[in-house]
């Protein structure tokens, strides 16, 4: 276990040896920033001017006035049920009390860990969650409230995801007929080709690609029929599940450019990540996940400086393990789904723990215009 007094370890350059720390299901051991320095340096997506001068950010501050509330999330949990052993049933909670929005021409990052409940959100919000998951909570969408009927709804044409892989075409059918779905009317066929063609088009995806199957796309093509596909409807909400792990460089900066002008068209876009780099490089706001908790939503710019305008501390030992950041690492990991404590989530890792911290579990509260759930979140941290 951990040391809560001297929880703080300065590792510089030495993170990548220590598999101790890095051996949790943490994000930035996911995120890979803690094991290859050069490749952040090379990829040149993270560093001072990236974050400080975030320009995507501040056009959407001028252009706030004009965007609208699309999505609105407020206190959704989910669970499963587990049997145990005999006929004992348990209830394992993955997503607890979350809440965010996403506005017109806005990119939402969550930033969270693997396996904490990250693509369980986004099923949640397209109506596509396993059958054993219980979803409790309000979303509403453009107003209106999101049930399981507007769900099926809007999926597809007004809210569409970009799924992590390629896998979740049909392999045995060609990639333009899919993406065209089946429809026996021949002339509305031809319309829905020529629109397949034009979106295809924008995104360099040649009239070769109509007829390949998926097995045969490179990972570029792979990649831009995905996004063309999620497209094709014109929604106003697009959800990406993870666009970047496993790209080069300039995969992910083409992947990032995509949905800068998804919301550049305004969109709104909700970008699910455990990349820190691509939620700093493009998103307006940065929803924290630790635990199945939102435990803070951060502007993206702020980011910057020594971390002053961040409030929780895990939002700040984050910012502090950047590479321009020294690298400070902190010991621990996230507790798991169903070793979830009493208390505040964080408690054992907070280097500033209060008493009520140990059995409270504080409330994701409005503290000077942001939202953290923090029992001293009001309160100055030293650093
Ligand atoms: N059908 C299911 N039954 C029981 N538990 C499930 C089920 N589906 C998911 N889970 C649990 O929910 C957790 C969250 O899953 P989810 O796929 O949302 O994680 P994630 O954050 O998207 O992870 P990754 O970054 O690896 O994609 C998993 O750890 C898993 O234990
Ligand atoms: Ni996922």
């Amino acid at each position: 276990m951990l040391d809560i007094k001297n929880g703080t370890i300065d590792k510089s350059n030495e993170a990548s040896d220590d598999k101790e720390i890095l051996s949790d299901t943490d994000i930035l051991n996911d995120a890979d920033i803690l094991s290859d320095t050069d490749m952040l340096n090379d990829a040149g997506i993270l560093n001072d001017a990236d974050i400080s001068n975030n320009n995507i950010s501040n056009d959407m501050n001028e252009n706030s006035e004009k965007s609208e509330e699309l999505l609105s999330v407020s206190n959704i949990s989910i669970s499963f049920l587990q049997y145990t052993r005999g006929l004992r049933q348990n209830l394992l909670k993955v997503i607890s009390d979350l809440t965010l929005d996403i506005s017109t021409g806005e990119i939402v990052a969550i930033l969270g860990s693997s396996g904490s409940g990250k693509s369980l959100l986004a099923h949640a919000i397209l109506g596509i969650l396993p059958k054993n998951a219980t979803l409790t909570g309000e979303m509403s969408f453009k107003g209106e409230k999101l049930d399981q009927n507007l769900k099926e709804k809007v999926r597809g044409s007004e809210i569409a995801l970009i799924p992590q892989s390629v896998n979740y075409l049909d392999p045995l059918m060609k990639v333009s007929d899919q993406v065209i779905g089946e429809t026996v009317d021949e002339e509305d066929k031809k319309t829905k080709k020529i629109h397949q063609r034009k979106v295809f088009e924008e995104y360099g995806l040649g009239e070769e690609v109509d007829d390949l199957y998926p097995f045969q796309l490179s990972g570029g093509m792979a990649r831009r029929v995905l996004v063309s596909t999620a497209l094709i409807q014109n929604p106003d909400l697009v959800i990406a599940d993870e666009p970047t792990p496993g790209l080069d460089d300039k995969a992910i900066e083409e992947t990032l450019n995509y949905l800068k002008q998804m919301a550049n068209d305004g969109k709104g876009v909700l970008l699910i990540t455990h990349d820190i780099n691509a939620a700093l490089n493009v998103a307006d706001k940065i929803v924290i996940f630790y635990s199945g908790y939102v435990i803070e939503i951060v502007n993206a710019k702020d980011f910057s400086g020594n971390g002053e305008n961040l409030v929780h501390p895990y939002t700040r030992a984050l910012y502090k393990a950047l590479p321009q950041n020294g690298f400070h690492l902190y010991e621990g990991h996230q507790p798991i789904h169903g070793e979830i404590p009493e208390g505040c989530v964080y408690y054992d890792r907070c280097d500033h723990p209060t008493d009520c911290c140990k059995t409270l579990n504080p409330e994701l509260q409005d503290i000077q215009g942001k939202k953290v759930r923090c029992h001293r979140g009001h309160r100055k941290y030293s650093r």
